[in-house]
């Protein structure tokens, strides 16, 4: 199925032209194994041309859910929608789809770009000469100096570009990478950073998972949390973190002193950026200033402090914890 021919269904088609439309969404998901709840009644929408960071600590049920999100896993209950596809007709809208999990896949005595052929060649929309493709994917993951390399020789990253090569190899509507900078050495994880900004540019839509929350910070335009399961927050990154900035941060050399003072006016405060930064409390900031000032603190300068990911997610998950 190439680009833009899926059938419109109910909601609008998932194309990137359209603001509204999404690429992917889950309703009422729902996954157990065994006593094990991995997936505890979720809805989300990946909007169309957006890159989405798929965080929550370790065993929070985001693998199983890109998995259910491809079909490579049964839900226990509720439904998934790829690119307007849904129910028995999910696997149609794969073939537009490019994805990176873990699994096996490629075969350890052939090469990575006799890998890669392979894998092309079973591309229904690559058809004649397949080196082109290749060894263009093979260049864009900058792998092309280890492509004729056994692959049982690769290194995790390698792997891990080779995975990003053959998720690539045709243009894809969606892309789907399960900790794509899992295993990479800093010029791997800027390589993924670029590719992730290509495919953004290109209208494609990204979802990712990852625990690198500066990385996710930096490429995403969207969020959503997972913790045991159940989704925390989901959202357009810039407003969750407009919507937990506050506070403010006091430039000072007078730190402990600016602590001491702080905690005395009853607005605690700690060691932060040059100075101290203040919660949000029940101190306005002219309060703030004034019991500084008035225990001899020098108060070089006052701002509003900016939130960051790193913040909001240990926020949501401990409070959640
Ligand atoms: N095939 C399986 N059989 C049994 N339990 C499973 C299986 N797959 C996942 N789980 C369990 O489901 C929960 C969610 O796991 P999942 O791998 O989806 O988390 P994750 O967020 O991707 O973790 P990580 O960040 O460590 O990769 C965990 O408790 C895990 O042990």
């Amino acid at each position: 199925m190439t680009a833009g021919t899926s059938a419109p269904t109910d909601q609008q088609p998932a194309t990137a032209s359209s603001p509204d439309a999404v690429a992917a969404r889950v309703r009422g998901l729902r996954k157990t194994f065994g006593d094990t709840v991995a997936i505890d009644d979720v809805d989300l929408d990946v909007p169309a041309g957006a890159v989405l960071g798929m965080l929550g600590p370790n065993g929070s049920g985001k693998t199983t859910l890109i998995r259910m999100l491809l079909g490579l896993t049964r839900p226990t209950a509720g439904t998934v929608e790829l690119l307007g596809r849904s129910g028995n007709d999910l696997a149609s809208a794969l073939p537009d789809v490019g994805a990176l999990v873990e699994g096996p896949g490629f075969h350890p005595f052939l090469s990575g770009r006799d890998n890669l052929l392979r894998s092309a060649a079973a591309e229904p929309r690559l058809g004649g000469d397949l080196r082109g493709p290749v060894d263009a994917a093979l260049e864009r993951v900058g792998l092309a100096d280890a492509a004729r390399k056994r692959y049982r020789a690769y290194s995790l990253g390698m792997k891990q570009r080779l995975g990003l090569a053959a998720a690539l190899l045709v243009p894809r509507r969606l892309v789907v990478l399960d900790e794509p900078t899992n295993g990479l050495d800093p010029a791997g994880t800027r390589d993924v950073r670029r590719v992730v900004a290509e495919l953004r540019a290109s209208g494609a839509t990204v979802l990712l998972s990852s625990h690198l929350l500066a990385e996710v910070e930096a490429v995403c335009s969207h969020v959503a949390v997972l913790q045991t399961g159940t989704l925390l927050v989901a959202g357009e990154l810039q407003t969750l973190l407009d919507a937990d900035t506050g506070g403010l941060v006091v430039s000072t050399p007078d730190v402990d002193d600016a602590i001491l003072a702080l905690r005395e006016a009853g607005a605690p405060s700690y060691r932060a950026e040059g100075g101290v930064a203040v919660p949000p409390g029940p101190l306005e900031a002219p309060e703030i200033v004034a019991a500084l000032v008035a225990a001899g603190v020098a108060v070089w300068e006052v701002h509003r402090r900016r939130a960051h990911l790193e913040e909001l997610f240990a926020r949501l998950t401990e409070e959640d914890a």
